[in-house]
Protein backbone atom coordinates (compact mmCIF):
# COMPACT_ATOMS: atom_id res chain seq x y z
CA UNK A 1 0.00 0.00 0.00
CA UNK A 2 0.61 3.95 -0.12
CA UNK A 3 -0.31 6.78 0.91
CA UNK A 4 -1.32 10.25 -0.69
CA UNK A 5 -1.99 13.64 1.40
CA UNK A 6 -3.39 16.09 -1.00
CA UNK A 7 -1.43 19.30 -0.19
CA UNK A 8 -1.26 23.04 -1.08
CA UNK A 9 0.46 25.86 0.56
CA UNK A 10 -0.55 28.79 -1.47
CA UNK A 11 -2.99 30.56 0.73
CA UNK A 12 -3.93 27.42 2.94
CA UNK A 13 -6.85 27.17 4.52
CA UNK A 14 -8.21 30.04 4.21
CA UNK A 15 -11.10 29.46 6.79
CA UNK A 16 -8.60 30.25 9.42
CA UNK A 17 -8.24 33.98 8.24
CA UNK A 18 -10.05 35.36 10.90
CA UNK A 19 -7.34 33.58 13.64
CA UNK A 20 -4.49 33.02 11.79
CA UNK A 21 -2.62 35.58 9.27
CA UNK A 22 -1.55 34.20 5.52
CA UNK A 23 2.14 33.47 6.97
CA UNK A 24 0.91 32.01 9.91
CA UNK A 25 -1.44 30.17 7.59
CA UNK A 26 1.28 28.59 5.40
CA UNK A 27 3.40 27.93 8.66
CA UNK A 28 0.81 26.10 10.26
CA UNK A 29 -0.42 23.76 6.86
CA UNK A 30 3.67 22.87 7.14
CA UNK A 31 3.56 21.98 10.17
CA UNK A 32 0.00 20.22 10.30
CA UNK A 33 1.90 18.10 7.18
CA UNK A 34 4.68 16.98 9.26
CA UNK A 35 2.22 16.11 11.55
CA UNK A 36 0.48 13.62 9.00
CA UNK A 37 3.83 12.61 7.72
CA UNK A 38 4.93 11.24 11.23
CA UNK A 39 2.03 9.38 12.10
CA UNK A 40 2.06 7.56 8.67
CA UNK A 41 6.16 6.90 9.37
CA UNK A 42 5.51 5.99 13.21
CA UNK A 43 2.59 3.57 11.70
CA UNK A 44 5.12 1.70 9.53
CA UNK A 45 3.68 3.16 5.94
CA UNK A 46 7.25 4.57 3.87
CA UNK A 47 5.52 4.58 0.55
CA UNK A 48 4.06 8.21 0.88
CA UNK A 49 3.51 10.55 -2.29
CA UNK A 50 2.68 14.33 -1.59
CA UNK A 51 0.37 15.46 -4.42
CA UNK A 52 1.01 19.38 -4.70
CA UNK A 53 0.59 21.94 -6.88
CA UNK A 54 3.19 23.20 -9.13
CA UNK A 55 4.57 26.29 -6.57
CA UNK A 56 5.06 23.38 -4.50
CA UNK A 57 5.73 24.48 -1.00
CA UNK A 58 6.77 21.25 0.42
CA UNK A 59 9.65 20.91 2.70
CA UNK A 60 12.93 19.57 1.37
CA UNK A 61 13.61 17.84 4.42
CA UNK A 62 10.68 15.17 4.54
CA UNK A 63 11.03 11.47 3.34
CA UNK A 64 8.07 11.39 1.15
CA UNK A 65 8.32 11.50 -2.95
CA UNK A 66 6.51 14.65 -4.48
CA UNK A 67 4.26 14.92 -6.85
CA UNK A 68 2.43 17.77 -8.78
CA UNK A 69 -0.40 18.96 -10.45
CA UNK A 70 -1.39 22.02 -11.66
CA UNK A 71 -5.60 20.44 -11.82
CA UNK A 72 -7.78 21.35 -8.53
CA UNK A 73 -8.11 19.00 -6.17
CA UNK A 74 -10.47 16.47 -7.68
CA UNK A 75 -8.68 16.12 -11.25
CA UNK A 76 -5.26 15.79 -9.68
CA UNK A 77 -6.40 12.90 -7.24
CA UNK A 78 -8.37 11.22 -9.79
CA UNK A 79 -5.41 11.59 -12.06
CA UNK A 80 -3.25 9.87 -9.40
CA UNK A 81 -5.28 7.06 -9.46
CA UNK A 82 -5.10 6.71 -12.54
CA UNK A 83 -1.34 5.56 -11.73
CA UNK A 84 -1.59 3.55 -9.04
CA UNK A 85 -2.30 -0.30 -8.84
CA UNK A 86 -2.16 -1.02 -5.24
CA UNK A 87 -3.97 -0.02 -1.83
CA UNK A 88 -3.84 3.98 -1.39
CA UNK A 89 -4.73 5.95 1.63
CA UNK A 90 -5.76 9.44 1.05
CA UNK A 91 -5.61 11.31 4.00
CA UNK A 92 -5.78 15.21 3.89
CA UNK A 93 -3.16 17.51 5.47
CA UNK A 94 -5.46 19.33 8.00
CA UNK A 95 -5.60 16.07 10.38
CA UNK A 96 -2.66 16.47 12.99
CA UNK A 97 -5.19 14.92 15.49
CA UNK A 98 -4.13 11.24 13.22
CA UNK A 99 -2.07 9.01 15.53
CA UNK A 100 0.01 6.12 14.27
CA UNK A 101 -2.79 3.63 16.05
CA UNK A 102 -6.03 5.21 13.78
CA UNK A 103 -3.84 4.61 10.17
CA UNK A 104 -3.28 0.73 11.35
CA UNK A 105 -6.87 0.09 12.62
CA UNK A 106 -7.94 1.98 9.08
CA UNK A 107 -5.31 -0.23 6.92
CA UNK A 108 -6.33 -3.62 8.88
CA UNK A 109 -10.40 -3.15 7.84
CA UNK A 110 -10.75 -6.09 4.96
CA UNK A 111 -13.51 -3.67 3.04
CA UNK A 112 -13.20 -2.79 -0.26
CA UNK A 113 -13.54 0.77 0.82
CA UNK A 114 -12.41 2.59 4.35
CA UNK A 115 -14.00 6.28 4.59
CA UNK A 116 -13.71 8.44 7.52
CA UNK A 117 -16.04 11.39 7.25
CA UNK A 118 -14.81 14.89 8.40
CA UNK A 119 -17.37 16.95 10.05
CA UNK A 120 -20.10 18.47 7.67
CA UNK A 121 -20.05 16.45 5.22
CA UNK A 122 -16.67 15.90 3.81
CA UNK A 123 -14.11 13.28 3.75
CA UNK A 124 -10.64 13.24 5.84
CA UNK A 125 -9.43 9.64 4.77
CA UNK A 126 -10.24 7.33 2.24
CA UNK A 127 -8.72 3.90 2.00
CA UNK A 128 -9.15 2.79 -1.79
CA UNK A 129 -8.33 -1.19 -1.92
CA UNK A 130 -9.01 -0.93 -6.03
CA UNK A 131 -8.13 2.48 -7.03
CA UNK A 132 -8.84 1.21 -10.86
CA UNK A 133 -12.67 0.64 -9.58
CA UNK A 134 -13.19 4.24 -8.00
CA UNK A 135 -12.72 7.78 -7.91
CA UNK A 136 -13.29 10.75 -5.83
CA UNK A 137 -15.93 13.69 -5.71
CA UNK A 138 -14.72 16.15 -2.67
CA UNK A 139 -16.65 18.59 -1.71
CA UNK A 140 -20.63 19.58 -1.26
CA UNK A 141 -20.91 16.69 0.90
CA UNK A 142 -18.48 14.60 -0.56
CA UNK A 143 -18.65 12.09 2.21
CA UNK A 144 -22.32 11.15 0.16
CA UNK A 145 -20.82 11.55 -2.74
CA UNK A 146 -18.10 9.03 -1.83
CA UNK A 147 -20.86 6.64 -0.54
CA UNK A 148 -22.49 6.40 -3.72
CA UNK A 149 -19.62 6.12 -5.91
CA UNK A 150 -19.00 3.23 -3.95
CA UNK A 151 -22.47 1.98 -4.61
CA UNK A 152 -22.09 2.31 -8.40
CA UNK A 153 -18.35 0.57 -8.39
CA UNK A 154 -19.71 -2.11 -6.64
CA UNK A 155 -17.09 -1.41 -3.81
CA UNK A 156 -17.87 -2.70 0.16
CA UNK A 157 -17.59 0.12 2.31
CA UNK A 158 -16.44 0.49 6.42
CA UNK A 159 -17.12 4.33 7.72
CA UNK A 160 -14.68 4.42 10.41
CA UNK A 161 -16.03 6.44 13.41
CA UNK A 162 -13.43 8.54 15.06
CA UNK A 163 -13.77 11.74 16.51
CA UNK A 164 -10.34 12.94 16.60
CA UNK A 165 -9.91 11.98 12.79
CA UNK A 166 -13.80 13.24 11.98
CA UNK A 167 -11.75 16.54 13.23
CA UNK A 168 -10.07 18.53 10.10
CA UNK A 169 -8.94 21.58 10.60
CA UNK A 170 -10.96 24.46 8.79
CA UNK A 171 -12.29 26.84 11.13
CA UNK A 172 -10.81 28.99 13.91
CA UNK A 173 -13.08 26.65 16.61
CA UNK A 174 -10.95 23.55 15.31
CA UNK A 175 -7.90 25.38 16.64
CA UNK A 176 -9.52 24.44 20.30
CA UNK A 177 -9.79 20.56 19.48
CA UNK A 178 -5.62 20.74 18.70
CA UNK A 179 -5.28 22.28 22.09
CA UNK A 180 -7.32 19.64 24.20
CA UNK A 181 -6.49 16.50 21.63
CA UNK A 182 -3.26 17.47 19.57
CA UNK A 183 0.33 16.47 19.84
CA UNK A 184 3.57 17.23 17.68
CA UNK A 185 4.53 20.21 16.08
CA UNK A 186 1.25 21.89 15.77
CA UNK A 187 -0.21 21.42 18.80
CA UNK A 188 3.07 23.20 20.21
CA UNK A 189 2.33 26.38 17.88
CA UNK A 190 -1.38 26.55 18.57
CA UNK A 191 -0.74 26.52 22.42
CA UNK A 192 2.17 29.38 21.36
CA UNK A 193 -0.48 31.44 19.87
CA UNK A 194 -3.78 30.81 21.42
CA UNK A 195 -4.19 30.75 25.30
CA UNK A 196 -5.82 27.76 27.37
CA UNK A 197 -8.41 28.45 30.42
CA UNK A 198 -9.67 25.81 33.00
CA UNK A 199 -12.03 27.03 34.87
CA UNK A 200 -14.60 24.27 35.92
CA UNK A 201 -14.71 22.72 32.20
CA UNK A 202 -11.32 23.14 29.63
CA UNK A 203 -11.76 26.36 28.04
CA UNK A 204 -10.12 28.21 24.93
CA UNK A 205 -9.92 31.34 24.55
CA UNK A 206 -8.86 31.97 20.65
CA UNK A 207 -7.96 35.62 20.39
CA UNK A 208 -9.42 37.09 16.76
CA UNK A 209 -7.02 38.51 14.77
CA UNK A 210 -9.57 40.23 12.93
N1 LIG B 1 -2.88 19.14 -4.65
C1 LIG B 1 -3.86 19.95 -4.19
N2 LIG B 1 -4.26 19.85 -2.90
C2 LIG B 1 -5.23 20.68 -2.47
C3 LIG B 1 -5.85 21.64 -3.32
N3 LIG B 1 -6.80 22.31 -2.60
C4 LIG B 1 -6.76 21.79 -1.35
N4 LIG B 1 -5.82 20.82 -1.26
C5 LIG B 1 -5.53 19.99 -0.08
O1 LIG B 1 -6.70 19.21 0.15
C6 LIG B 1 -6.97 19.09 1.54
C7 LIG B 1 -8.35 19.62 1.91
O2 LIG B 1 -8.47 20.97 1.48
P1 LIG B 1 -9.22 22.11 2.29
O3 LIG B 1 -9.66 21.66 3.64
O4 LIG B 1 -10.25 22.71 1.41
O5 LIG B 1 -7.97 23.11 2.52
P2 LIG B 1 -7.71 24.56 1.96
O6 LIG B 1 -8.10 24.67 0.52
O7 LIG B 1 -6.29 24.90 2.31
O8 LIG B 1 -8.66 25.40 2.93
P3 LIG B 1 -9.71 26.57 2.62
O9 LIG B 1 -8.98 27.65 1.87
O10 LIG B 1 -10.14 27.04 4.00
O11 LIG B 1 -10.83 25.93 1.85
C8 LIG B 1 -5.81 19.79 2.25
O12 LIG B 1 -4.85 18.79 2.53
C9 LIG B 1 -5.30 20.76 1.21
O13 LIG B 1 -3.92 21.07 1.41
C10 LIG B 1 -5.40 21.71 -4.69
O14 LIG B 1 -5.89 22.51 -5.49
N5 LIG B 1 -4.41 20.85 -5.06
C1 LIG C 1 -11.99 18.66 0.60
C2 LIG C 1 -13.23 18.89 1.40
O1 LIG C 1 -12.84 19.40 2.62
P1 LIG C 1 -13.78 20.29 3.58
O2 LIG C 1 -14.13 21.52 2.78
O3 LIG C 1 -14.95 19.46 3.95
O4 LIG C 1 -12.88 20.59 4.72
C3 LIG C 1 -13.99 17.55 1.56
O5 LIG C 1 -13.73 16.85 2.55
O6 LIG C 1 -14.77 17.22 0.67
Amino acid sequence: MRAVIPYKKQNAKSRLSPALTLEEREYFVELMLRDVVESLQAAGVNKIDVLTTPQNGVPDDLDVDIIFSEHDLNKAINGYLETVDEPVLVIMADLPLVTPQHIRNITDIEDDLVIVPGKGGGTNVLFIKNPDSFYVRYYDSSYINHCRIAQEMQQSVHVFDSFLLSTDIDEPQDLVEIMLHGHGLSKSYIDSKFGMEDNGRARVRVSLCQ
